[in-house]
């Protein structure tokens, strides 16, 4: 197989390693659209911008060839920009008139630009206004990037409705310490990746202001409350909330320290504003644009949100730390259940 990985930071260099060291037999391009970048890479065999340390197998070629050109041949093609940059991805690889299986790693759901009206849409969504040709659907699952690329056992999930797709990120990806779990509940797997990046700020946040780990247990399992009650809203089973981009995936961001959105909620503990505690990270934290988003998606199906609309007022600096933990304490009693 020929697979192409579409952007070079610590997750698209991850699983690029992780398909080109155990499957025999597969090339793998990772593509970057910084042609210096590719040169360090090249040079390196290894990432040292977003991945350092972990150097790049025999199968493994990068490119900053026109993205027209890099996918031509290619049997998949995989996206692991972030949200913010699938829209004008899909938008290229549909205008290189692909024709084979697409899938995106991105968690969260589109921004809506400042001024603009509307709502936020889910990465299939995007993918069915700018691309509906595409054969397209979504990697995800509990799964940090230096871990895959260290070959520690991960378990993803390939979500699509197209059996096609499926099938091509099983063959791609199912191999050595990766297992692959099939799901063509794509609201399901996209709810679940975008919602638990902003449970894990709240998470991070309660951590960094050491409030316990029962009030930790509480807020995770009124998390998964929230993310299940807005998916079921948006049209996904709810059984998907019982899997690996669920509650798998809400357990190792809120609680795993290699989160990049945990982190942001233990630097709002500790004072830092919302863009020191971005600048400092180095790379993308979901959560943080999804946010709003997410509220805003909510808000538009009649779903309450408590946690995650505190964790947008505390972005938006509106309220403290301290202050959004004494929101969610102060609520009117209600029965337990979705
Ligand atoms: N890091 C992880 O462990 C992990 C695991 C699972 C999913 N994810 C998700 O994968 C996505 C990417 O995460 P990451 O950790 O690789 O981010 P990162 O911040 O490490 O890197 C992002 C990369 O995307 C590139 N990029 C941005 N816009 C681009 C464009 N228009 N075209 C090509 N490349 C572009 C950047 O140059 C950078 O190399 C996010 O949505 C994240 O939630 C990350
Ligand atoms: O580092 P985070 O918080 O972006 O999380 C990375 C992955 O999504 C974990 O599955």
């Amino acid at each position: 197989m020929n697979l192409i990985v579409i952007g070079a930071g610590a997750w698209g260099t991850a699983l690029a390693i992780g398909a080109a060291r155990h499957t025999a037999g597969h090339q793998v391009t990772l593509w970057a659209r910084n042609a210096q970048q590719v040169q360090e890479m090249q040079a390196a065999r290894s990432n040292p911008r977003y991945l350092p340390d972990m150097a790049f197998p025999d199968g493994l070629q990068v490119s900053a060839a026109p993205l027209a050109q890099a996918v031509q041949g290619m049997d998949l093609v995989i996206i692991a920009t972030p949200m913010s940059a699938l829209r004008s991805t899909l938008q290229a690889l549909a205008a290189a008139q692909v024709r084979v299986p697409v899938a995106w790693l991105c968690k969260g759901f589109e921004a809506v630009a400042a001024g603009h009206s509307g709502v936020g849409l889910m990465p299939h969504e995007v993918c069915a206004q700018v691309a509906p040709q595409l054969a397209s659907g979504a990697l995800s699952g509990p799964s940090f990037a230096q871990e895959v690329a260290r070959g520690q056992p991960t378990l993803l999930v390939a979500a699509s409705r197209h059996a096609i797709v499926r099938q091509a990120l099983l063959e791609a990806f199912h191999t050595g310490p990766l297992r692959l779990y099939a799901n063509e509940d794509i609201v399901g797997v996209e709810v679940g990746g975008a919602v638990k990046n902003v449970m894990a700020i709240a998470a991070g946040l309660c951590d960094g202001l050491h409030l316990g780990l029962n009030a930790r247990a509480a807020l995770l399992t009124r998390g998964l409350a929230e993310m299940t009650r807005l998916g079921v809203a948006l049209g996904a089973k709810p059984e998907t909330f019982m899997g690996l981009s669920g509650l798998g995936d809400l357990m190792l961001t809120a609680t795993g320290d290699l989160s990049r959105n945990r982190k942001v909620g233990l630097l709002l503990a500790q004072g830092l504003t919302l863009a020191q505690a971005v600048d400092s990270l180095g790379h993308v934290a979901e959560g943080v644009y999804s946010a709003h988003t997410v509220v805003q998606r909510a808000q538009a199906v009649g779903v309450e949100m408590p946690i995650a609309a505190t964790v947008v007022e505390l972005l938006d600096g509106h309220i403290t730390p301290q202050a959004a933990v004494q929101r969610l304490m102060a609520r009117d009693p209600k029965h337990e259940g979705l």
